[in-house]
């Protein structure tokens, strides 16, 4: 038997992968998601239970974690996207806070010793140039509420290791793209780069727009650091292992491949691996959008033995392809 992970978030996108990498691995796994974007059809069928519940309902978590002895945990529950957040920052203060602060709780009081956040680039906000790449100590200095909100969650988890018999590592990842032949990214609505540019040569939009082409960057439109989901989900698995040995009670880590990529690039790149012209119109800018994240992850690679196995882009936006092309409609069918 293997160790036992409570998966907070498993029914989504990158929390999908990591069940099912973990199940690969020799992990069981029970799955803990309200379904508000999570996709039952995503969560591999080898996990002991898909609970539905909410991380901000102490009677959810204390269900769960009475009901099993869980050796560690995963968060990934949150409103994550950055634009919204913006406008709608109290959704992302009450979820993404109040979550992280009752899963916190719980785990002390049912002494599960390790948690792996997902936290993320966006906590650094708009770095100045001489520190990109981007390492674990550059400025934080958040352009928006979701990166706020994830920065706080770290704080808080450091202080609570500090005084409680928990270790937490914050996996910082930049942008998560890629999929599995069968769990791929289908989120409603869709805001990422990536799957929309997919959707217009699927023929589901007829165009996309780039948010702006005014940037300091080499072709006036936003860098980042595109990395497969599934060296993210090895990443979460290398954090478990090392909060199991010596490890420090806080780590964190920047996760990417540190290439950085235009907008306009990815849309060329995909064009090329779906031989289709998707047609793409210059808009304004997105509110909270910093110009350029590539992330420094030697540090990853040093502590944790963390190794980027698919950092070529044109392979991570094929695999992608081939989960769009077999889901056109994403998990709805
Ligand atoms: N996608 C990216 O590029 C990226 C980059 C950096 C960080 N992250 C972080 O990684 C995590 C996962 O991202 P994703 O793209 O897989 O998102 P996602 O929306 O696909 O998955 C999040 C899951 O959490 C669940 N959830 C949300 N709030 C909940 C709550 N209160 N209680 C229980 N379940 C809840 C949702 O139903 C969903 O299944 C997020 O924390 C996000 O901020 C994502
Ligand atoms: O229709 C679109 C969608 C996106 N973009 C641009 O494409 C880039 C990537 O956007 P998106 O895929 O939405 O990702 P980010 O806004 O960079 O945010 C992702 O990456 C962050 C870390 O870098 C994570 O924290 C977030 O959760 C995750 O959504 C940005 O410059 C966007 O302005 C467009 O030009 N047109």
């Amino acid at each position: 038997m293997g160790e036992l992970v409570l998966v907070c978030g498993g029914a989504g996108y990158i929390g999908s992968i990591c069940v099912h990498e973990l199940i690969e691995t020799g992990y069981d796994v029970v799955v803990f998601d309200n379904m508000t974007k999570g996709h039952k059809d995503a969560v591999d069928s080898r996990v002991k239970e898909l609970v539905v519940g909410d991380v901000r309902n102490e009677e959810d978590l204390n269900a769960v974690l009475s009901k099993y002895s869980f050796d560690a945990c995963m968060h990934f529950c949150a409103d994550s996207l950055v634009g919204e957040s913006v406008k709608v920052p109290l959704k992302y203060y009450d979820n993404n806070m109040n979550g992280a602060i009752e899963l916190a709780k719980a785990l002390t009081r049912h002494n599960v010793g390790r948690i792996v956040f997902s936290s993320t680039a966006a906590i650094f906000g708009e770095p100045n140039p001489e520190f990109v790449p981007i390492a674990e100590n550059c400025p934080k200095e958040p352009t928006n509420p979701y990166g706020e909100t994830k920065l706080s969650i770290e704080h808080m988890l450091r202080w609570t290791t500090n005084a409680h018999d928990l270790k937490a590592t914050c996996l910082r990842y930049f942008n998560a793209a890629g999929a599995l032949p069968n769990i791929g990214e289908d989120h409603s609505p869709e805001s990422h780069l990536i799957p929309i540019v997919l959707q217009v040569a699927l023929g589901k939009r007829d165009k996309l727009a780039i948010f702006g082409d005014d940037y300091p960057t080499r072709d006036g439109t936003c860098v980042r650091d595109y990395i497969h989901v599934v060296d993210l989900a090895h990443a979460h698995i290398k954090a478990l292992e090392y909060m199991k040995d010596e490890s420090p009670k806080f780590n964190t880590f920047n996760l990417g491949t540190s290439n950085g990529l235009t907008v306009k690039e990815i849309i060329e790149t995909s064009r090329k691996v779906t031989g289709h012209p998707i047609p793409a119109d210059v808009g304004p800018r997105r509110d909270g959008d910093p110009a350029t994240l590539v992330a420094d992850s030697r540090r990853a690679q040093e502590v944790l033995g963390w190794t980027v196995r698919f950092g070529d882009v044109e392979s991570i936006i094929r695999s992608a392809w081939e989960w769009h092309q077999g889901h056109p409609d994403g998990y709805a069918q």
